[in-house]
């Protein structure tokens, strides 16, 4: 191994593969003060000036470690397995080297076929990677012809799709089979022109039932073919992938990729959770999101396609507006509604990412892959999870709330990681009922944590005391017996109208507009009753004064992180960590007394507010 181009940094652990040297022997080569040495920007490793202007323009002006130990090996041609946590930058890391090569090296126009494939389990990352891919052209002014392919694209719009031919295609492995396979890709095409083939999301291709697809494909890639992996953790999947497509690869293993402990969780993430009842679930929530005691965007992870609707219906009656997605709304309404999340349109999504609850029976690779992969996989963990959870880089959320908890340890890590993406930080809250101790105790232990013991990773969430909950709970209880399973029942279906709706008539008409997707909400209310106009705000004598601190709190710490990214501001990240008001502020109320004068003052308008609220429920 030539170990001046190969130093581990940020503890990324290289080896060439029959490489026999033990890990930690590789890791302890380097000292930390090495490794900081050896932070290098994009321009130090060699990176075009086009394209630091145009990640530049996306406020991303350092690599993370990923990028910094992959995109040296990736420009000088190397085959490389990169493993590292959700939201570490792997997108970049191989899409910037890809770029660069394209640039300096422009495809030959006697190719027939793509020269670069990149290969995604779902539609929504095909989506997403095809995006990234168009904005790092357009902001460098390149000219590069990228294409997606989808199976829902019938014979023809493959077909022109694929004339050209384009550059980059980007792809699910079914979908290139099914252009393989009726001849409008040619096996001898890409043969000759195939030069770069990237598996994204490499540990859910194969549980997502792509084996056969991937093998068909594989037959023709050519061995000079440099081949890149990606993946969020190891398994046995990518290392069969690994033999299936790679030649002599550098495997980058960043430590948070281990099976155990806080390797597995992003570090960026503070993890608390709430105990309550089941039944209790709905008040917590409303009391999180109405007292402002989380800081938006929010994530809402449930685990059926009716609890969503129960919570949209249920926060619109609090004035709360959200939207829903799950795998029963079409394509074109899925892939908006991120784009609008994505972009600040609404601040609460709740999402499902329960294939089993899709009940959309179709057996359909890309939106349900995860039901299928559960056939063949019954013991897996990934099983329960859909398109939207993995890889699906949900922009600025800032908090992640597991409504229901995900019913594997896995999911749990995949959910989470939707916040702290990079270097951002962010938080995630689990209601936990008693029926979910069981699943919060495998998380536990993933986390290397003894059953029953106290978690020293994920802690009580300080912030909601039990008065804000009592304040709230006659509202609550009261909404939500309104929110009946009928009601749920036709307002899931009026959803899918809707977005059915927008999905086919208006596809067209998109297309030539796009500016007006702005004109499609999402978020628009379902509730057949309008809203009682005293449920809107929670009138202040309902609140306690601890719980009033802690919603200003967090209000003052979302005002400190601005709209920017934290890693712009130098010096900031340390200080808002010390301030983070989670770790300090406890709903107990502070230890130290505050001033007589103040205490009175406060006591007095308590007892106050008490009679208020008492007169008025
Ligand atoms: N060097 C960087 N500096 C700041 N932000 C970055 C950097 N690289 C990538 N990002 C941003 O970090 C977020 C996460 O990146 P990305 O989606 O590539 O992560 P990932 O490792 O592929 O995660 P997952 O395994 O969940 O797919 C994206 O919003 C991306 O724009």
């Amino acid at each position: 191994m030539a170990k001046s181009k190969l130093k581990p940094e940020n503890n990324t652990v290289i080896q060439q593969e029959g490489e026999n040297k033990p890990q930690e022997q590789v890791e302890n080569e380097h000292t930390q003060q090495e490794e900081e040495e050896e932070e290098k920007n994009f321009e130090e490793l060699g990176i075009d000036p086009r394209l630091i202007r145009a990640l530049s323009k996306k406020s991303i002006e350092k690599p993370t470690p990923i990028q910094r130990a992959a995109i040296p090996l990736i420009l000088e041609g190397k085959d490389v397995v990169a493993r590292a946590k959700t939201g570490s930058g792997k997108t970049f890391a191989y899409l910037v080297p890809l770029l660069q090569k394209l640039f300096s090296d422009m495809p030959s126009k006697k190719n027939l076929a793509p020269t670069a494939f990149i290969l995604v389990p779902t539609r929504e990352l095909c989506q997403q990677v095809y995006s990234e891919v168009m904005s790092l052209i357009e902001l460098c002014r390149v000219q590069l012809k990228v294409v997606q392919l989808t199976s829902s694209m019938s014979a023809s719009d493959l077909k022109t799709a694929l004339a050209g031919p384009p550059d980059i295609l980007v792809s699910t492995p079914a979908c290139v089979q099914k252009s393989l396979s009726s001849g409008i890709l040619l096996a001898k095409a890409i043969q000759d022109s195939l030069s770069v083939l990237v598996l994204d999301e490499a540990d859910l291709l194969l549980s997502y039932g792509y084996e056969d697809d991937l093998k068909a494909f594989t037959a023709h890639v050519p061995k000079r073919c440099q081949c890149l992996l990606m993946s969020a953790t190891s398994s046995t999947d990518v290392d069969k992938l690994k033999k299936l497509v790679l030649h002599n690869p550098y495997i980058l293993t960043l430590p948070e990729v281990g099976d155990v402990k806080d390797d597995v969780i992003p570090k960026n993430v503070q993890q608390f959770y709430i105990s309550c009842s089941a039944r209790d679930k709905l008040v917590h929530i409303l009391a999180l999101l109405k007292l402002e005691l989380v800081q938006k965007k929010v994530l809402i992870y449930t685990n059926t396609i009716d609890m969503s609707y129960r919570l949209k219906l249920f926060f619109e009656q609090f004035g709360i507006k959200s939207a829903v997605l799950n795998a029963e709304l079409p394509q074109n309404s899925r892939l908006h509604i991120l784009e609008e999340f994505n972009a600040g349109l609404f601040d609460y999504l709740i999402a499902n990412d329960d294939s089993q609850s899709t009940a959309t029976g179709k057996n359909d690779k890309e939106n349900h892959g995860a039901g299928k992969k559960s056939k063949k996989h019954p013991k897996r963990k990934l099983d329960g999870e859909f398109g939207v959870v993995r890889g699906i880089d949900f922009k600025n959320v800032h908090t992640v709330i597991n409504y229901d908890m995900p019913r594997t340890a896995t999911g749990y890590v995949h959910r989470i990681g939707r916040t702290g993406r990079a270097y951002n930080t962010g938080a995630s809250v689990s209601l936990i009922s008693s029926e979910e101790m069981e699943i919060f105790e495998e998380i536990k232990s993933i986390l290397g944590e003894n059953d029953g013991e106290d978690s020293k990773f994920i802690a009580p969430f300080p912030l909601l005391s039990k008065n804000a909950v009592e304040s709230l709970r006659y509202r609550a209880e009261d909404v939500a017996r309104s929110v009946t399973k009928i009601a749920v029942k036709e307002s899931r279906a009026q959803d899918l109208r809707n977005e059915i709706l927008n999905s086919q008539k208006l596809k067209a008409h998109f297309q030539d507009n796009p500016k007006d997707l702005d004109l499609l909400k999402h978020d628009i209310v379902l509730s057949k009753k309008d809203p009682a106009p005293h449920l809107r705000d929670v009138p202040e004598y309902l609140l306690d004064p601890t719980t009033q601190e802690a919603s200003k709190i967090v209000k003052l710490a979302r005002a400190a992180m601005g709209n920017t990214n934290p890693v712009r501001r130098k010096g900031f990240k340390g200080k808002f960590r010390s301030k983070n008001p989670l770790k300090t502020f406890s709903s107990e109320g502070p230890k130290r007394a505050p001033k007589a004068g103040v205490k009175r003052k406060g006591k007095d308008k308590d007892e106050g507010q008490r009679r208020k609220k008492k007169q008025s429920i």
